[in-house]
């Protein structure tokens, strides 16, 4: 090869088999998968096509599986099937075998309509699992209901409890139920405790799975690998090399058509207290004795309940201009669209190092990362701390990426130094491979019974133990959001408070994209 020209060779990865600290116990015969809330948006949107991914795959095989509708509305299987049929196929357009699937799926859907809290509607449910059961088990085959909760939070308690009356697995037939629910779970510590006793009255914590899809997310099912299988990372990773941590979330676009369920959350409990929180517990946590779910979910309890108590100089709100024009939100409304606070972690690893959360609705730009600064090099020979930090970043979505920007020498005669990057972008890399959806990987860790990457309920108290105070600050109006423009990077306070907390900004760094 002929210098100045550059090769480009495809490499396989090696073919590693899964780790995994449970065995999946491969099971046959019936499953049932109820949509509970199907007419609704979630189930629409996120549910049915992350079923439809799983049957695509293989992963739903059309003798075993049923799927089930249930909601209030009064509508007929192909009603039900018309509406879902073109959220099915991802944005790539589809294939005249993805059609031909799409026509499969859609066979395996059956609609039962019943309110939430009488039996009538749940019997009749019950009856329509039963026989799909018996019709394709006979006597020796499984009795398997998973229940997704596609449902507002005020309804739980009455659907948990009709499930548990009307529609438990046939234990003769053996198998099991579980049930999924979906946040908000909660307003705060006292609700969200009130919740967790009410369904855990009616279910054992191993069948309760409480998502969080941010759990699902590659790179964030990433970050215990990269921290725990990598030797490089494992002495970095404390107090004495990084000086603070960020993790992003942006979104260019508001509460469109959701003020309503908006208004009545806000942004810390829309994504901070959860999605966020989530991230933050696998950045800083302990090393868990093993993979196995209750090892990961013990090391994220300690790390949470080492948070300090919010201090009210290191949060910033903002609302934007705008945003109360929507009909839904009240004329003086006090809701947060916007909002960066500073969490201190009060251990060994982690004392003094600011975790600084933001996360905002109508900005500038679509992101979610986790940035790790770390410290300036001491006794800087090649005086090059104006050129910037070195910055581990993590960028979730869009176009997964790691990059980490170091600090090198300017390629040519003169000893100098530039900002560049160690670049690992997924598109790149991992050309090809199609990336599941959250919902997806979650959805079959609910079916094979993987609880590691779902909120056990002592998680969800210490999360809401974090948040509540503030919550109620705001609430009451103690706190006030600051107004921003839409389409930029929230109020000017949050950037300053980050500086405050000590984050440098770099400048002068420009990224070129490598092309093939
Ligand atoms: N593989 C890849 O795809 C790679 C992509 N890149 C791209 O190169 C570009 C530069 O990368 P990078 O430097 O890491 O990222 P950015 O330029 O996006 O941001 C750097 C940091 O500066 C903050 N910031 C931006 N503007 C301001 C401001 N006005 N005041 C205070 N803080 C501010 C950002 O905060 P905030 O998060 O709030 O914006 C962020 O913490 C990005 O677009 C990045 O995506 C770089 C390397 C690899
Ligand atoms: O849970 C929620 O998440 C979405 C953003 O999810 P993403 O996977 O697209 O990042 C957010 O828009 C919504 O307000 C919130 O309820």
């Amino acid at each position: 090869m002929g210098s100045g020209s550059w090769h480009m060779e495809r490499r396989d990865s090696f073919k590693n088999e899964p780790v995994k600290d449970v065995e999946h116990v491969l099971e046959n015969g019936s499953l049932s998968i109820i949509v509970l809330g199907a007419s609704g948006d979630l189930a629409k949107k996120k549910t049915f096509p992350a079923l439809f991914n799983l049957f695509q795959q293989g992963f739903l095989q059309p003798n075993e599986v049923h799927i089930f509708g249930y909601a209030r509305t009064k509508i007929s299987d192909d009603e039900l099937r018309n509406r879902i049929r073109g959220y099915l196929v991802r944005d790539k357009g589809a294939s005249p075998k993805d059609l031909e699937d799409v026509t499969k799926f859609l066979q395996l859907i059956k609609y039962v309509s019943g309110s939430y809290d009488t039996e009538e509607g749940f019997r009749l449910l019950d009856k329509e699992i039963s026989e799909t059961e018996v019709s394709r088990n006979g006597v020796d085959g499984l009795s398997r209901r998973l229940f997704y909760l596609a449902l507002p939070p005020s309804v739980y308690p009455s659907v948990c409890r009709m499930i548990r009356h009307c529609c438990m697995n046939k234990t003769d037939l053996g198998g099991w139920t579980r049930i999924v629910v979906e946040k908000p779970f909660g307003k705060d510590l006292q609700s969200a405790e009130q919740l967790s006793t009410q369904i855990g009255e009616l279910f054992e914590e191993s069948q309760i799975y409480r998502i969080d899809h941010y759990l699902g997310k590659e790179l964030v099912q990433n970050l215990l690998v990269l921290r725990f299988a990598n030797r490089f990372f494992l002495p970095l990773w404390n107090r004495d090399n990084i000086e603070n941590v960020q993790i992003v979330f942006r979104e260019d676009f508001g509460t469109e058509g959701r003020g309503g369920y908006f208004d009545e959350y806000g942004i810390i409990r829309d994504i901070i207290q959860n999605h966020l929180l989530q991230v933050l517990c696998l950045v800083a946590m302990e090393k868990p004795i093993s993979l196995k779910p209750e090892h990961i979910r013990d090391e994220k309890v300690k790390v949470l309940q080492s948070v300090l108590p919010i201090e009210d100089d290191e949060v910033v709100l903002g609302q934007y201009d705008g945003y109360r024009d929507d009909p839904t939100v009240p004329d003086h409304s006090n809701t947060p669209t916007f909002s960066t606070v500073v969490l201190r972690i009060h251990n060994e690893r982690w004392e003094g190092v600011p975790f600084i959360l933001k996360a905002g609705k109508a900005l500038n730009s679509r992101k979610a990362e986790i940035r790790v600064q770390f410290k300036d090099v001491p006794g800087d020979i090649f005086k090059c701390k104006k050129q910037g930090r070195n910055e581990f970043v993590i960028r979730l979505q869009p176009s997964e990426a790691m990059y980490m920007k170091l600090t090198v020498k300017q390629p040519g005669l003169e000893m100098s130094t530039v900002q560049s990057e160690l670049d690992l972008s997924y598109g790149q890399r991992y050309q090809g491979v199609t990336i599941p959806e959250a919902y997806e990987r979650l959805i079959l860790d609910t079916i094979r019974g993987d609880q590691q990457h779902f909120v056990r309920r002592d998680e969800l108290k210490a999360a809401w133990e974090i948040f509540t105070p503030l919550l109620h600050r705001i609430d009451n109006g103690d706190l006030k959001p600051l107004p921003y423009k839409p389409g930029s990077r929230g109020p000017a306070e949050a950037d300053a408070l980050l500086e405050k907390a000590g984050y440098v900004q770099t400048h002068g760094y420009i990224w070129i994209p490598p092309t093939l």
